[in-house]
């Protein structure tokens, strides 16, 4: 219990790297860029982890963090990091008071870069350390589709905050599922969504604003009368989880509906508000190690919306392992009343049993 001012701070954070990511997902999206270019997504990650780092060690300045991001690429390359600086220095929350909780404007650019480096924590199963990805949903950002900003808390191992910023997502809980879902629910104006949670006081949605925070809803799954009802949530790259063995899997569960299809902890956000309800990650490659920052926030919030998050072996998500999952492989997310119905599938799939 507790934790209203962690997760006050990283809504007010991940709101306000959201309006820097979605400048740059604008730009990109208006021509204004060159196609191939692959700066847009690099900006974007370096300047929002930048300006939560920031948040964090303004307000929690003995916590530590592990971010996906480190400096060493702009510390060669003087003139991308110009160019960050230059979107880092001018994003402010159109809010003051919001603005001045978390820190003011970063010194100079040289600061950005030890601030950006903050992100080095080895994690591990003691302490406050925050999980941050800047950008999940790279292949999502690139393509105009769905991407997230996402932050959790993790204390001795366990996830206790998690916020994810989705600027991407129709802001209506209800809206219909669609697997037409991509980059067109966006515009420059604040439309997306701001999901998070704290253990024990559940879920909750608010629009994202470019100022204060704005009212909350509290969320939850859908509730399904049984598998052959579900929808699955599903990654759109083949090379992140295994598509062909998520089919199989639908297909003993009985499920007809199409899969919808998005990037990044979306799907995570996705299912706790029931616009879809499974969330299956198969593994591509038996080497592969997830990493926390794709997770934490995530996790959390499905769990806080009613729901289970497991393993391939259903195995809870092992937070307390350094900067990986190394105890875990793949992710399977839904329902708790299901969990047990759809870990049987998988297992079957897979050939674990
Ligand atoms: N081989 C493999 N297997 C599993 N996961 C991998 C793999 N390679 C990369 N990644 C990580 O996937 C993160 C993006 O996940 P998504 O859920 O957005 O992918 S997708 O929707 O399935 O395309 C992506 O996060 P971002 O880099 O932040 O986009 C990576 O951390
Ligand atoms: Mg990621």
């Amino acid at each position: 219990m507790g934790y209203e001012k962690e997760r006050r701070i990283a809504e007010l954070a991940v709101q306000r790297a959201t309006l820097l990511t979605k400048k740059v997902f604008h730009e990109k999206a208006k021509g204004e860029l060159a196609k191939d270019d692959k700066s847009p997504v690099t900006k974007g990650d370096f300047g929002a982890q930048a300006l939560i780092i920031q948040a964090i060690a303004h307000n929690f300045p003995n916590d530590e963090i592990v971010g996906e991001e480190e400096s060493s690429e702009l510390r060669q390359d003087t003139a991308l990091r110009s160019e960050i600086w230059d979107l880092v220095k001018d994003i402010k929350l159109n809010d003051s008071a919001s603005d001045a909780l978390l820190g003011g404007p970063l010194p100079s650019e040289e600061a950005m870069l030890d601030i950006i480096d903050k992100g080095n924590s080895p994690g591990g199963p003691k302490g406050r350390i925050w999980a941050l990805d800047p950008i999940d949903g790279t292949k999502g950002f690139l393509r105009g589709g769905q991407y997230a900003v996402c932050l959790g808390l993790i204390v001795d191992g366990d996830v206790k905050v998690g916020v994810i910023g989705c600027p991407n997502l129709p802001v209506d809980d209800a809206t219909s599922l669609s697997a037409d879902i991509g980059g067109n629910q966006s515009d420059e104006e604040g439309k997306g969504v701001l999901f998070s949670a704290v253990q024990g006081e559940g879920a909750i949605s608010r629009p994202l604003t470019s100022g204060g925070l704005a009212p909350s809803n509290p969320i939850s799954m859908r509730p399904v009368p049984d598998t052959s009802k579900a929808v699955f949530c599903e990654g759109v790259e083949a090379g992140h989880s295994n598509q062909g063995d998520n089919a199989a899997v639908a297909k003993r569960l009985g499920i007809t509906a199409p899969s919808v299809r998005l990037d990044s902890q979306a799907k995570y956000c996705s299912i706790a508000r029931g616009a879809g309800d499974i969330y299956l990650r198969l593994p591509v490659r038996k080497d592969y190690q997830e990493k926390i920052w794709d997770h934490a926030a995530g996790d959390l919030l499905v769990r806080e919306a009613g729901g289970q998050v497991t393993d391939i072996y259903g195995k809870r998500l092992d937070f307390s392992k350094g900067r990986t999952l190394i105890e875990n492989k793949g992710v399977v997310a839904a329902p708790a009343a299901l969990q047990d119905q759809v870990i049987e599938a998988v297992q079957v799939v897979l050939n674990l049993k």
